[in-house]
Protein backbone atom coordinates (compact mmCIF):
# COMPACT_ATOMS: atom_id res chain seq x y z
CA UNK A 1 0.00 0.00 0.00
CA UNK A 2 0.92 3.22 -0.99
CA UNK A 3 1.08 5.98 1.94
CA UNK A 4 0.38 9.87 0.82
CA UNK A 5 3.44 11.48 3.14
CA UNK A 6 1.97 14.02 4.61
CA UNK A 7 2.14 17.92 3.30
CA UNK A 8 5.02 19.63 4.80
CA UNK A 9 4.11 23.19 6.09
CA UNK A 10 5.85 25.98 4.11
CA UNK A 11 5.86 29.91 5.15
CA UNK A 12 7.08 32.67 3.20
CA UNK A 13 8.85 35.63 4.57
CA UNK A 14 8.76 38.47 2.09
CA UNK A 15 9.48 42.43 2.70
CA UNK A 16 10.64 45.08 0.45
CA UNK A 17 14.83 45.32 -0.34
CA UNK A 18 16.56 45.88 3.60
CA UNK A 19 13.12 45.44 5.33
CA UNK A 20 14.64 42.62 7.51
CA UNK A 21 14.12 39.34 5.49
CA UNK A 22 17.21 38.00 6.87
CA UNK A 23 17.28 39.09 9.97
CA UNK A 24 14.17 37.19 11.13
CA UNK A 25 15.44 34.25 9.88
CA UNK A 26 18.22 34.61 11.51
CA UNK A 27 16.23 34.65 14.90
CA UNK A 28 14.17 31.77 13.89
CA UNK A 29 17.46 29.78 13.53
CA UNK A 30 18.16 30.66 17.09
CA UNK A 31 14.81 29.85 17.92
CA UNK A 32 14.26 26.90 16.58
CA UNK A 33 13.64 24.75 19.46
CA UNK A 34 15.36 21.99 17.44
CA UNK A 35 13.29 21.38 14.86
CA UNK A 36 14.19 20.04 11.41
CA UNK A 37 13.98 23.30 9.46
CA UNK A 38 14.64 24.18 6.08
CA UNK A 39 15.48 27.15 4.70
CA UNK A 40 15.66 28.49 1.06
CA UNK A 41 16.98 32.34 0.71
CA UNK A 42 17.02 34.23 -2.50
CA UNK A 43 18.88 37.40 -3.32
CA UNK A 44 18.30 39.67 -6.09
CA UNK A 45 21.85 40.85 -6.98
CA UNK A 46 24.19 38.19 -8.91
CA UNK A 47 26.32 37.70 -5.70
CA UNK A 48 25.31 35.70 -2.82
CA UNK A 49 25.32 37.19 0.20
CA UNK A 50 22.59 36.18 2.50
CA UNK A 51 24.34 32.78 2.10
CA UNK A 52 27.14 33.91 4.15
CA UNK A 53 24.72 36.04 6.38
CA UNK A 54 22.12 33.76 7.48
CA UNK A 55 23.46 31.83 10.69
CA UNK A 56 24.72 28.56 10.34
CA UNK A 57 22.29 25.70 11.99
CA UNK A 58 22.13 21.93 11.82
CA UNK A 59 19.11 21.54 9.49
CA UNK A 60 19.79 22.96 5.91
CA UNK A 61 20.02 26.38 4.16
CA UNK A 62 19.66 26.32 0.65
CA UNK A 63 20.78 29.21 -1.77
CA UNK A 64 18.34 29.73 -5.02
CA UNK A 65 19.74 30.29 -8.18
CA UNK A 66 20.15 34.61 -8.06
CA UNK A 67 17.84 36.42 -9.88
CA UNK A 68 13.78 36.89 -8.54
CA UNK A 69 12.48 34.48 -7.28
CA UNK A 70 9.15 34.89 -8.55
CA UNK A 71 10.03 35.97 -12.42
CA UNK A 72 13.14 34.33 -13.59
CA UNK A 73 14.08 31.33 -11.18
CA UNK A 74 10.57 30.20 -10.27
CA UNK A 75 11.54 26.96 -11.66
CA UNK A 76 14.66 26.44 -9.89
CA UNK A 77 12.18 27.28 -6.71
CA UNK A 78 9.62 24.18 -7.67
CA UNK A 79 12.91 21.87 -8.49
CA UNK A 80 14.06 22.84 -4.90
CA UNK A 81 10.75 22.60 -2.89
CA UNK A 82 10.23 19.18 -5.10
CA UNK A 83 13.56 17.37 -4.24
CA UNK A 84 13.05 18.53 -0.42
CA UNK A 85 9.82 16.54 -0.84
CA UNK A 86 11.05 13.73 -1.87
CA UNK A 87 13.83 13.23 0.83
CA UNK A 88 13.22 10.18 2.89
CA UNK A 89 13.65 12.68 6.11
CA UNK A 90 11.97 15.76 4.81
CA UNK A 91 11.72 18.69 6.95
CA UNK A 92 8.87 19.48 10.01
CA UNK A 93 8.54 23.11 8.14
CA UNK A 94 10.33 25.05 4.91
CA UNK A 95 10.24 28.59 4.98
CA UNK A 96 11.19 30.30 1.78
CA UNK A 97 13.08 33.88 1.89
CA UNK A 98 11.61 35.83 -1.24
CA UNK A 99 14.27 38.46 -2.52
CA UNK A 100 13.23 42.36 -1.86
CA UNK A 101 11.71 42.57 -4.97
CA UNK A 102 10.05 39.16 -4.96
CA UNK A 103 5.88 38.60 -5.00
CA UNK A 104 5.76 36.79 -2.20
CA UNK A 105 2.15 35.53 -3.07
CA UNK A 106 3.28 34.29 -6.35
CA UNK A 107 6.11 32.63 -4.44
CA UNK A 108 3.54 30.66 -1.99
CA UNK A 109 1.45 29.81 -5.18
CA UNK A 110 4.53 27.92 -6.79
CA UNK A 111 4.95 26.02 -3.09
CA UNK A 112 1.38 25.08 -3.25
CA UNK A 113 1.45 23.29 -7.08
CA UNK A 114 2.77 20.63 -6.50
CA UNK A 115 0.59 19.42 -3.53
CA UNK A 116 3.39 18.48 -1.33
CA UNK A 117 3.06 21.35 0.53
CA UNK A 118 0.60 22.91 3.08
CA UNK A 119 0.62 26.98 3.64
CA UNK A 120 1.28 28.11 6.70
CA UNK A 121 2.39 31.84 6.74
CA UNK A 122 2.51 34.73 4.16
CA UNK A 123 4.42 37.00 6.74
CA UNK A 124 5.89 40.31 4.76
CA UNK A 125 7.86 42.81 6.43
CA UNK A 126 7.44 46.37 5.75
CA UNK A 127 10.38 48.91 6.94
CA UNK A 128 8.63 51.46 9.19
CA UNK A 129 11.77 54.04 8.75
CA UNK A 130 11.95 53.54 4.84
CA UNK A 131 8.20 52.28 3.97
CA UNK A 132 7.19 56.16 2.78
CA UNK A 133 9.90 57.00 0.82
CA UNK A 134 10.30 53.42 -0.99
CA UNK A 135 5.97 53.46 -1.71
CA UNK A 136 6.57 56.77 -3.27
CA UNK A 137 9.53 55.75 -5.42
CA UNK A 138 8.55 56.29 -9.03
CA UNK A 139 10.16 52.44 -9.93
CA UNK A 140 9.73 50.65 -7.36
CA UNK A 141 6.32 51.71 -5.45
CA UNK A 142 4.07 49.34 -6.76
CA UNK A 143 5.99 46.55 -6.00
CA UNK A 144 6.26 47.26 -2.68
CA UNK A 145 2.56 47.99 -2.01
CA UNK A 146 1.85 44.75 -3.60
CA UNK A 147 4.00 42.93 -1.54
CA UNK A 148 2.05 44.50 1.13
CA UNK A 149 -1.60 43.11 -0.02
CA UNK A 150 0.24 39.39 -0.27
CA UNK A 151 0.26 39.46 3.59
CA UNK A 152 -1.44 37.00 6.05
CA UNK A 153 0.17 39.45 8.72
CA UNK A 154 2.47 42.09 8.16
CA UNK A 155 5.62 42.78 10.57
CA UNK A 156 6.11 46.33 10.71
CA UNK A 157 10.23 45.84 11.24
CA UNK A 158 12.55 48.71 12.38
CA UNK A 159 9.28 50.68 14.99
CA UNK A 160 12.94 51.69 16.84
CA UNK A 161 13.66 54.27 14.15
CA UNK A 162 10.15 55.97 14.14
CA UNK A 163 8.14 57.79 16.54
CA UNK A 164 4.40 57.54 17.79
CA UNK A 165 3.25 59.82 15.23
CA UNK A 166 5.23 58.14 12.15
CA UNK A 167 3.64 55.25 13.28
CA UNK A 168 0.09 56.82 13.16
CA UNK A 169 1.01 58.21 9.65
CA UNK A 170 2.16 55.11 8.44
CA UNK A 171 -1.33 52.77 9.58
CA UNK A 172 -3.46 55.77 7.36
CA UNK A 173 -1.22 54.93 4.60
CA UNK A 174 -1.88 51.06 5.11
CA UNK A 175 -5.43 52.04 5.03
CA UNK A 176 -5.36 54.09 2.10
CA UNK A 177 -3.58 51.14 0.36
CA UNK A 178 -6.45 48.79 0.92
CA UNK A 179 -4.61 47.06 3.58
CA UNK A 180 -6.64 45.44 6.10
CA UNK A 181 -4.48 42.32 7.52
CA UNK A 182 -3.14 42.27 11.05
CA UNK A 183 0.32 44.60 11.60
CA UNK A 184 2.64 43.86 14.24
CA UNK A 185 4.85 46.20 15.13
CA UNK A 186 8.95 44.95 15.81
CA UNK A 187 12.41 45.90 16.30
CA UNK A 188 14.91 43.49 14.84
CA UNK A 189 12.61 41.03 13.30
CA UNK A 190 11.45 39.64 15.93
CA UNK A 191 8.09 37.79 15.18
CA UNK A 192 7.04 35.00 17.37
CA UNK A 193 8.22 31.49 16.51
CA UNK A 194 3.89 30.92 16.35
CA UNK A 195 3.36 33.02 14.42
CA UNK A 196 5.58 31.72 11.66
CA UNK A 197 5.50 28.09 12.33
CA UNK A 198 2.50 27.15 13.92
CA UNK A 199 -0.53 25.84 11.95
CA UNK A 200 -3.43 28.02 11.93
CA UNK A 201 -6.63 28.87 9.80
CA UNK A 202 -6.02 30.65 7.05
CA UNK A 203 -8.56 32.97 5.02
CA UNK A 204 -8.86 31.87 1.44
CA UNK A 205 -5.69 32.10 -0.70
CA UNK A 206 -7.06 34.64 -2.52
CA UNK A 207 -5.01 37.38 -1.82
CA UNK A 208 -2.64 34.90 -3.75
CA UNK A 209 -3.63 34.85 -6.87
CA UNK A 210 -2.88 36.33 -10.17
CA UNK A 211 0.96 37.48 -9.97
CA UNK A 212 1.47 40.84 -10.36
CA UNK A 213 4.05 41.02 -13.12
CA UNK A 214 5.08 44.67 -12.51
CA UNK A 215 8.77 43.33 -14.62
CA UNK A 216 10.23 45.26 -11.61
CA UNK A 217 13.07 42.84 -12.62
CA UNK A 218 13.35 45.47 -15.68
CA UNK A 219 13.34 48.59 -13.67
CA UNK A 220 16.14 47.77 -11.03
CA UNK A 221 20.16 47.71 -12.04
CA UNK A 222 22.46 45.10 -9.73
CA UNK A 223 25.72 46.20 -9.87
CA UNK A 224 27.89 43.33 -8.71
CA UNK A 225 31.67 44.25 -7.81
CA UNK A 226 34.72 42.41 -6.37
CA UNK A 227 38.14 43.29 -5.65
CA UNK A 228 41.21 41.04 -4.11
CA UNK A 229 42.90 44.90 -2.98
CA UNK A 230 41.65 45.75 0.59
CA UNK A 231 39.98 48.67 1.27
CA UNK A 232 41.28 52.25 2.42
CA UNK A 233 38.54 52.65 4.98
CA UNK A 234 37.87 56.42 5.05
CA UNK A 235 37.55 56.34 1.32
CA UNK A 236 35.29 54.03 1.02
CA UNK A 237 33.25 55.36 3.53
CA UNK A 238 33.36 59.00 1.86
CA UNK A 239 32.37 56.97 -1.12
CA UNK A 240 29.17 55.39 0.64
CA UNK A 241 28.40 58.67 1.50
CA UNK A 242 27.98 59.40 -2.68
CA UNK A 243 25.09 56.22 -2.69
CA UNK A 244 23.62 56.95 0.46
CA UNK A 245 19.78 58.19 -0.62
CA UNK A 246 20.50 57.10 -4.00
CA UNK A 247 20.84 53.35 -4.35
CA UNK A 248 18.08 51.43 -2.49
CA UNK A 249 20.33 48.73 -1.31
CA UNK A 250 24.36 47.56 -0.72
CA UNK A 251 25.07 45.16 0.62
CA UNK A 252 28.68 43.73 0.97
CA UNK A 253 31.43 41.45 2.76
CA UNK A 254 34.32 43.42 2.77
CA UNK A 255 38.55 43.35 3.66
CA UNK A 256 39.66 46.70 5.06
CA UNK A 257 43.44 47.34 4.67
CA UNK A 258 43.17 48.53 8.37
CA UNK A 259 42.10 44.53 9.66
CA UNK A 260 42.77 42.78 6.29
CA UNK A 261 42.54 39.61 7.95
CA UNK A 262 38.48 40.02 8.92
CA UNK A 263 35.72 40.35 6.86
CA UNK A 264 33.18 43.34 7.76
CA UNK A 265 29.35 43.23 6.67
CA UNK A 266 28.14 46.60 5.13
CA UNK A 267 24.01 46.66 5.02
CA UNK A 268 23.42 49.86 3.58
CA UNK A 269 19.13 50.87 3.18
CA UNK A 270 18.37 54.04 2.14
CA UNK A 271 20.49 56.96 3.84
CA UNK A 272 21.95 54.55 6.87
CA UNK A 273 24.60 52.29 6.79
CA UNK A 274 26.55 50.56 9.11
CA UNK A 275 29.84 47.87 8.60
CA UNK A 276 30.00 45.20 11.48
CA UNK A 277 32.87 42.49 11.63
CA UNK A 278 31.64 39.30 10.14
CA UNK A 279 34.11 35.97 10.22
CA UNK A 280 37.74 35.70 9.55
CA UNK A 281 38.77 36.25 5.85
CA UNK A 282 39.81 32.62 4.24
CA UNK A 283 43.45 34.28 2.81
CA UNK A 284 43.17 37.39 0.86
CA UNK A 285 39.52 36.96 0.52
CA UNK A 286 37.80 39.46 -2.66
CA UNK A 287 35.68 42.05 -1.23
CA UNK A 288 32.22 41.72 -2.33
CA UNK A 289 29.73 43.94 -2.87
CA UNK A 290 26.24 44.01 -4.43
CA UNK A 291 24.49 47.66 -5.02
CA UNK A 292 20.80 47.87 -6.55
CA UNK A 293 19.44 51.10 -7.53
CA UNK A 294 16.33 51.91 -9.68
CA UNK A 295 15.75 53.99 -13.23
CA UNK A 296 18.98 55.87 -14.55
CA UNK A 297 20.76 55.90 -11.43
CA UNK A 298 24.51 55.01 -11.95
CA UNK A 299 27.56 53.85 -9.84
CA UNK A 300 29.56 57.22 -9.21
CA UNK A 301 32.85 56.79 -9.99
CA UNK A 302 34.17 57.64 -6.34
CA UNK A 303 32.71 53.46 -6.01
CA UNK A 304 33.44 52.10 -9.01
CA UNK A 305 37.09 52.79 -8.64
CA UNK A 306 37.68 50.35 -6.11
CA UNK A 307 36.55 47.76 -8.00
CA UNK A 308 38.57 47.95 -11.18
CA UNK A 309 37.51 44.69 -12.88
N1 LIG B 1 17.46 49.90 13.37
C1 LIG B 1 17.02 48.72 12.95
N2 LIG B 1 17.72 48.06 12.02
C2 LIG B 1 17.24 46.85 11.62
C3 LIG B 1 16.06 46.28 12.14
N3 LIG B 1 15.85 45.09 11.53
C4 LIG B 1 16.87 44.93 10.66
N4 LIG B 1 17.71 45.98 10.70
C5 LIG B 1 18.92 46.21 9.90
O1 LIG B 1 18.51 46.48 8.56
C6 LIG B 1 19.50 46.02 7.64
C7 LIG B 1 18.85 45.11 6.61
O2 LIG B 1 18.37 43.95 7.28
P1 LIG B 1 18.25 42.54 6.54
O3 LIG B 1 17.69 41.58 7.53
O4 LIG B 1 19.53 42.20 5.87
O5 LIG B 1 17.17 42.92 5.43
P2 LIG B 1 16.65 42.01 4.22
O6 LIG B 1 15.21 42.26 4.11
O7 LIG B 1 17.08 40.58 4.41
O8 LIG B 1 17.46 42.64 2.99
P3 LIG B 1 17.48 42.11 1.45
O9 LIG B 1 17.74 40.63 1.51
O10 LIG B 1 18.57 42.86 0.79
O11 LIG B 1 16.17 42.43 0.87
C8 LIG B 1 20.57 45.33 8.49
O12 LIG B 1 21.61 46.26 8.74
C9 LIG B 1 19.83 45.00 9.78
O13 LIG B 1 20.69 44.91 10.90
C10 LIG B 1 15.35 47.02 13.14
O14 LIG B 1 14.29 46.63 13.65
N5 LIG B 1 15.88 48.23 13.50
Amino acid sequence: MITKKPAIPLSVIGGFLGSGKTTLINNLLRETDGRRLTILVNDFGDINIDADLVAAHDGRTLQLSNGCICCTIGDSLSRSLMEIAAMPESPEHVVIEASGVADPGRIAQIGLAGGAYSLQAVCVLADAANLPTHAADRYMGDTVIHQLKRADFIALNKCDLVDEADRTQLYARLTDWGITCPVLETTQGQVPLSLLLEPRERESPENLEEHHHDSHAERLRSWSLSTDTPLNRTAFEAALEDIKGRALRAKGLLRFSDAPHHLEVLQLVGRRYELSPVREAEGEEASRLVVITAGDVELPASLRDFFPK
